[in-house]
């Protein structure tokens, strides 16, 4: 068994060896092949080492030449940029247009836009390189011109802003000192004027108390056209006549009654003059001017708006109506018409004419002439009614037109002192006078031409008259007419004249409206120096013509 055993053993220790030397040889076998294929193995690493210098030395080349070729796609871009440039330059030197109308041109694609350049070589790209650096200094430089332009722009529209903000603000502070300068200068200048317009009055009384007016009729119609005179903005007391052919001329007179003045403005202005016949003066207020002008108007004036006459009346009879005492006063109107140098009474009609008679004592009367005694509003009415619808006859009778007459309106204010039973008289003449328009211009013959003869002979002895009387001249050619016959007791001594010259602001009367002014002129000329030595001091002399209550003068009797 044991030798079974044994020989079991070894047969296992035999074949464990055999597998062992089996084992060795085969992993020599392994090593060796693997030594072969190791050195394979080597043998090909070696040449794939070589083969791989060959590769990387290639990519190193094809790495180079993409570096190349992003440089110069680099480059190409530049050069088409700076050719844009140049494009653009090139068209800013030939076009010289502005930057907008440049920018405006070049849309964003036109700058973007890569154009297909020709193929170039090497040497001359990098010339181009180094032309593109140029331009794009150029290109720089533009711009920084351009952004300097810009900002110069912007500076000076900001200067331009401000220049216009502070000369609208020195334009208001020169305004508001001009203007605050400017009223300063009005206001003294106005001051001066009144001052002026006072001693002017004083002046007037010193020679005897005659004053001239203008009024001026607006314009009638629906007339349009540029009305040929004009008051002077700036002194209420000046007049521009401006002619068709544009000559301008200035004209002053006391007192300048503005177009738009109503009946009652007017009346107003002159009521002083009117109611000092209460105290004793002789008042005559004559209404001077062309057919036309409105002196009918000035005067008697339409019934809804009566003009002076009525007014005058109105105003006497309400006042000594209001003042008691130890007065009585009595108001008698006559109204008379003188046409062709005849006079006729228009309260009493009567074919046959009036005649102005002197007594010896040197004073006027006229027998016959009705004098209306009015103790009311109604009869004050009523009396200037009645001698309005007379002339209106008489018109159609003698002379067709009214114009061709003189009418007098003559209110006659009695003062009786109860007590003393002395009377005061002081008399009111309110005259419409005849249409001045002068012969020549009238066209008139036969009849027509003795009217224009008559009634111009009668303005001018008028102005006559009142002239001497300004003059203070010894002479006052007081008989060379009817009118200023008839005047002569009012318009001599103390007595208060009122001469209002109408006139027409139409171009087409421009000859009659020179002529109107010519006779203001005339008669409102005023020897200062020599009057005022030859009269003195003015004295309020007695105009009272103080006589018992039983002198049968043209005055009508005291009431009792
Ligand atoms: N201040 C005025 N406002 C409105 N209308 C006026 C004015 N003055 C005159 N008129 C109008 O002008 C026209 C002529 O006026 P008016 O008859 O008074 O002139 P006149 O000078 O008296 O003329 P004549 O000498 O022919 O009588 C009238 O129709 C009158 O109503």
């Amino acid at each position: 068994m044991e030798t079974v055993n044994m020989k079991l053993q070894m047969r296992i220790l035999e074949t464990h060896l055999e597998t062992k030397d089996r084992l060795i040889r085969n992993l020599e076998e392994i090593i060796d092949e693997q030594e072969t294929r190791i050195s394979n193995m080597e043998e090909f690493i070696q040449g794939r080492r070589d083969s791989y210098v060959g590769q990387s030395t290639i990519l190193k080349g094809i790495s180079v030449l993409s570096w190349d070729f992003g440089q110069l796609s680099d480059e190409n871009l530049k050069l088409k940029q700076a050719l844009a440039v140049a494009q653009r330059q090139i068209r800013m030197g030939t076009l010289v247009e502005t930057d907008e109308d440049y920018e405006s041109d070049l849309t964003s694609e036109d700058r973007f836009r890569v154009s297909p350049t020709p193929q170039k070589s090497y040497e001359e790209k990098a010339k181009q390189l180094v032309d593109g650096h140029n331009l794009k200094k150029l290109k720089r430089m533009a711009e920084e011109l351009k952004n300097e332009k810009d900002e110069l722009k912007r500076l000076a529209f900001d200067t331009k802003e401000a220049f216009s903000v502070c000369m609208a603000e020195v334009k208001l502070m020169l305004e508001s000192k001009t203007m605050d300068f400017f009223q300063v200068l009005i206001a003294r200048y106005k001051a001066e004027m009144e001052k002026r317009r006072q001693l002017h009055n004083q002046l007037v009384e010193l020679n005897g108390n005659i004053r001239v007016f203008y009024r001026i009729r607006p314009q009638l119609g629906d007339c349009k056209e540029t009305p040929a005179l004009s008051i002077d903005s700036m002194d209420h007391g000046i007049v521009h006549l401006t002619t068709n052919i544009g000559k301008k001329s200035s004209h002053s007179v006391d007192r300048i009654i503005p177009t738009h003045f109503t009946q009652q403005q007017i009346f107003d202005e002159i009521s002083p003059i009117i109611t000092s016949c209460i105290d004793g003066y002789n008042v005559c207020i004559f209404a001077y001017g062309h057919t036309g002008s409105g002196k009918t108007y000035t005067m008697e004036g339409p019934s809804t708006d009566p003009g002076i006459n009525q007014r005058a009346l109105q105003q006497l009879f309400e006042t000594v109506t209001d003042r008691d005492g130890d007065i009585d006063y009595t108001i008698n109107v006559s109204m008379i018409e003188i046409y062709n140098e005849k006079l006729k009474d228009l309260l009493t009609p009567s074919t046959s004419t009036l005649c102005i008679r002197q007594g010896e004592d040197g004073r006027t009367s006229i027998p016959g002439l009705t004098e209306q005694n009015v103790d009311s509003l109604n009869a004050v009415t009523e009396t200037l009614n009645r001698g309005k619808k007379n002339k209106a006859i008489a018109a159609t009778d003698a002379n067709k037109e009214s114009s061709r007459s003189h009418v007098i309106v003559r209110v006659t204010v009695i003062a009786t002192n109860r007590i003393t039973n002395r009377a005061t008289v002081g008399r009111l003449n309110l005259v419409d006078l005849a249409g001045s328009e002068r012969v020549s211009q009238t066209n008139a013959t036969g009849q027509l031409l003795n009217e224009a003869k008559a009634i111009n002979k009668s303005l001018s002895e008028l102005g006559n008259v009142v002239l001497a009387l300004r003059q203070n001249n010894k002479h006052v050619p007081f008989r060379n007419c009817q009118l200023t016959r008839f005047l002569e007791d009012s318009l001599n001594g103390e007595s208060k004249t009122l001469v209002m010259v109408h006139l027409s602001p139409d171009t087409s009367a421009l000859t009659e409206t020179i002529s109107s002014m010519n006779f203001a002129e005339k008669i409102g000329q005023v020897q200062t120096k020599t009057a005022a030595l030859q009269r003195g001091t003015p004295q309020r002399r007695s105009s009272l013509v103080q006589k018992p209550k039983s002198d049968s003068n043209s005055v009508g009797s005291p009431k009792k």
